[in-house]
């Protein structure tokens, strides 16, 4: 069963403020399947080390972020299919409200082993990869604030810290909202990805 959060209000936040936060977007059953999911294939070795940039500015990288991801598409494991048809909703509404034209999107599962952070940066790319739309859900078991681990966005010239709250979703415009990762104390889980606009040949 999904939780069937109303999206309306969150992209009129999205629109009035920059960033949205929901605190319901998956059920606990849901959360403990994905959590299970990505727990299993983490300790299988699935995941690689995220990078930023091309081959040749490694050295950098681990200055710049250090999680460890695993790229995922629909219908590859069952258990994401609840996060995926949530999606779906989400992307119809905005598409429909905000005239929006999301046509594709990729998603990742990401660990930030402790230590692990991810500097202040923008999430579309001077290249531009279509990135429109920031979601990042949280797959924590539980969060204290001894933690750390917190994502720090830059709305304006202002500063807000979030937590990665169990279930938590944030959404936010990919190419207006500079953010980064705090170093984190304890395994960070999350499930990140991009609503994107894909240009298709005519
Ligand atoms: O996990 C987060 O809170 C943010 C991750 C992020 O900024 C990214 O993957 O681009
Ligand atoms: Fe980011």
């Amino acid at each position: 069963m999904t939780s069937k959060v109303d999206f309306l209000p969150l992209i009129d936040t999205v629109i009035d403020q920059g960033y949205a936060i929901c605190d319901n977007f998956l059920t606990d059953p849901e959360l403990t399947t994905l959590r299970e999911l990505l727990r299993n294939q983490y300790s299988e070795g699935e995941f690689k080390e995220a990078k930023i940039g091309d081959r040749f500015h490694q050295t950098k990288i681990k200055s710049i972020r250090k999680d460890e991801i695993l790229w995922l598409s629909k219908g590859e494991f069952p258990e994401t299919e609840c996060f995926y048809n949530e999606i779906d909703r989400l992307v119809e509404t905005l598409n429909r409200y905000c005239f929006l034209s999301i046509n594709d999107y990729e998603f990742h599962f990401a660990v930030y082993p402790p230590g692990a952070f991810y500097k202040k940066h923008l999430d579309q790319f001077k290249t531009n990869d279509g990135r429109l739309m920031t979601v990042i859900c949280y797959l924590n078991e539980n969060w204290d604030s001894s933690f750390g681990g917190e994502l720090m966005i830059y709305p304006g010239d202002d500063s807000k810290t979030i937590a990665p709250l169990p279930g938590r979703l944030v959404l936010f415009k990919s190419d207006e909202l500079p953010h980064e990762v705090l170093k984190t104390n304890k395994d960070r889980f999350s499930i990140t990805g991009w609503l994107k606009h894909k240009h298709t040949p005519l």
